[in-house]
């Protein structure tokens, strides 16, 4: 499995745990940042990232700012993302095993680091169950292609 990382200003530290648990999980990952001392904007990191996770060249991202939302919202624009965003283990199972999402979100200002990092965990290693489940995220799919 290969994931990309980002995150804004907002999600610096949180995005530094979640690093930390893919080289614990031995799980391939490459982190564009940001590298801010400053100020940047969520959509320019969020945006490639989720790009990267669309067109295969990564298999997951992982996307982190102050809320998560900002995130999500630039990430879902991207045909083929699943973006959910998660701040709980009971969503960061369900959203794998429910929706094959395939980028996690997490807002920095929401959650602590201890808490990030088991639903970074948790969310890595859950497969999708497909199934009955197969129909309703082919229809995200059918919309986008319309
Ligand atoms: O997009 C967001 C909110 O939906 C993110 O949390 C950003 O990190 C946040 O907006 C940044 O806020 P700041 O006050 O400019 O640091």
């Amino acid at each position: 499995m290969k994931v990309i990382l980002a995150s804004d200003h907002g999600g610096v530290q949180l995005r530094k745990e979640v690093a930390d648990v893919l080289d614990e999980m031995n799980i391939e990952f490459e982190d564009i940042g940001c590298d801010c001392e400053g100020s940047v904007d969520y959509p320019d990191y969020g945006i490639p990232a989720a790009e990267r996770v669309a067109d295969g060249e990564f298999d997951k991202g992982i996307l982190i700012c102050g809320t998560g939302i900002g995130m999500s919202i630039s990430a879902n624009k991207v045909k083929g993302i699943r973006a959910a965003l998660v701040h709980d283990l009971f969503t960061a199972k369900a959203t794998r095993e429910h929706n094959n999402s395939n980028i996690l979100c997490m807002g920095e200002r929401v959650i602590g680091p201890g808490l990030a990092r088991e639903i970074a965990k948790t969310w890595v290693s859950t497969e999708y169950e497909a199934g009955r489940h197969e129909k309703r995220v082919g229809k995200i799919a059918e919309y986008e292609n319309k």
